[in-house]
């Protein structure tokens, strides 16, 4: 092929030639979004925007320097997927409250298939509000009382456990692959009344389909199309669904549900966990009415979603949190004792309880500091329904409008010594200085954390019971590893 008579080509290599300076062009265009907008935008690399980054250096770390760098709103790009950071509280504060009607759905980095659409956290617009004004009964603060005697089943099991780990390693142990069985028996116990022994058994299928459906894959082919070229992959939902768990995974948690469903609605035994209150709002398929008019009630498919979602979101992340504490404790040892002596004098030996566990002030301030040193999800994103501006900001339709724990609860215009583990900030007479919206361990707003009561009784509840009976040790072989979670 002659080009502008100055060169001959053969056609194969013209095709790839032209097909490569479409995608750089392509490329050069979405990458230069932010700067067109007029916001600053991170230095990424070409094609492969933040991703390389992500990888080497970890989600939170290059969010807060870049935070440091370009101040409160800056761009990114996943690939070619733009993604607009926001760290100013009075914004957070529009998109996740006061404006949120125009901020309702979370922004989908993927095409998700129609079954993940029916669950709460992936839900959207009047779908979402009928699920969720379903599900938000299970988590009030009458419903969480019922929930002692669950978890202190669980509890002793997971003492038995650290019992038996004690003497089989007297100088020490991990204890983290402990903390997430016993989570995982905390979630099938208290929503689903079904005890899955995943404490007990180290090859547990739950424990194991679980780690699997939460370890994402960055490399896989569909997910880089779709980071790569948003627009055509946006285009043909249908050609690249992205199934983020794998199908095993999934068939054995959809079987999981069916069986836990199944029983319930054989069991002739009052329960008032979650499952039952799905189970009892179930309707048929064919009574789906359009989601404009639907107030109520969940189908089958809804059910099992909803049932896969609650047990994957109430495991992976008490377990962190619990695993985290633990770990402060051992590292500040003062924070430990004080909090071994409010134990001691608020509770003693008595039964613990929803009540007992929910009035010691020491323990709530020693939660709120270690999820603020470590908030277990580093980035919450909303999508913008319609071109808005806030407070000067422009936001297009559609946008990726992501705020992050990782950045705000570090930063130095809210916190003093952010990097220091100081439970004191959290005291009824410091509380008050505190910018409500520069924490947020579990969201803002009316699409928060649905389950953060149970999370905050199931972890004080667990490190209340743990210190009633032991004490915690940093050994020489503590190793720290950091996950990163994004919704
Ligand atoms: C310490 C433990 C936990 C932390 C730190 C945590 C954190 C979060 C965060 C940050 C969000 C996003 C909120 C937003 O978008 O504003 C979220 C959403 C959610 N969490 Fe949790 N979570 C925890 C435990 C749990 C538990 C135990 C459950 C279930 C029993 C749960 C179920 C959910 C669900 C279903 C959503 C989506 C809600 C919706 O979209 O309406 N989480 N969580």
């Amino acid at each position: 092929m002659d080009i502008l008579g100055l060169f001959d080509l053969p056609r194969w290599a013209a095709t790839i030639v032209f097909f490569l300076l479409t995608v750089c062009l392509y490329t050069w265009y979405k990458q230069s979004y932010f700067k067109r907008m007029g916001i600053k935008q991170r230095k990424t690399l070409f094609f492969l925007g933040d991703m390389v980054d992500i990888v080497k250096k970890g989600i939170g770390y290059l969010d807060l320097q870049d935070y440091k760098k370009y101040g409160k709103t800056f761009g990114t790009y996943t690939g070619n997927r733009p993604t607009l950071v926001i760290s100013d509280p009075e914004i957070i504060k529009q998109i996740t409250v006061k404006q949120f009607d125009k901020f309702t759905n979370r922004s989908q980095m993927i095409n998700l298939p129609e079954f993940w659409k029916s669950a709460v956290s992936l839900a959207e617009g009047h779908t979402w509000r009928n699920i969720r004004h379903t599900l938000s009964p299970t988590f009030t603060s009458g419903k969480m009382r019922h929930m002692g005697p669950y978890l202190q089943r669980c509890l002793d099991v997971f003492h038995e456990v650290l019992d038996k780990k004690i003497q089989e390693c007297p100088e020490g142990f991990d204890i983290d692959s402990a903390v997430r069985g016993y989570t995982m028996d905390v979630i099938c116990s208290t929503g689903f009344g079904t005890e899955v022994s995943a404490q007990t058994d180290p090859d547990n299928p739950f424990n194991k389909h679980a780690k699997a459906a939460l370890t994402f894959n960055p490399v896989s082919p569909t997910f880089l199309f779709l980071v790569f070229f948003p627009d055509i992959a946006g285009a043909f939902p249908k050609l690249f669904p992205t199934n983020f768990v794998p199908k095993d995974s999934l068939d054995f948690f959809i079987d999981a549900s069916k069986s836990f469903i199944a029983e319930r609605k054989n069991s002739s035994s009052k329960h008032r966990d979650l499952l039952q209150l799905m189970v009892n709002a179930q309707i048929g398929e064919d009574e789906k009415t359009p989601n404009e008019t639907r107030t109520q009630g969940l189908t089958d498919t809804e059910i099992i979603a909803n049932s896969i979602v609650f047990m994957l979101a109430g495991f992976d992340t008490t377990a962190s949190t619990i695993a985290w504490m633990l770990y402060e404790l051992a590292m500040n040892p003062d924070a430990q004792e004080k909090l071994i002596n409010s134990i001691d004098q608020e509770i003693g030996e008595s039964k613990l309880s929803y009540d007992n566990v929910f009035n010691m002030r020491y323990m709530d301030m020693v939660m709120s500091e270690t999820l603020r040193v470590h908030p277990i999800v580093q980035r919450i994103n909303r999508d913008a329904s319609e071109d808005i501006e806030i407070n000067g900001l422009k936001i297009k339709k559609g946008m990726d409008c992501t705020y992050c724990p990782s950045i705000l609860h570090f930063a130095e215009e809210y916190w003093d010594e952010p990097n220091k583990f100081d439970p004191e900030r959290f005291s009824p007479e410091n509380k008050d200085r505190i910018n409500e919206y520069a924490y947020m361990p579990f969201g803002l707003g009316p699409r928060n954390c649905i389950g953060m009561r149970l999370a905050q009784l199931e972890v004080k509840m667990t490190i209340i019971s743990l210190l009633q009976k032991y004490r915690i040790h940093k050994t020489d072989q503590l190793q720290v590893c950091t996950l990163c979670i994004v919704l």
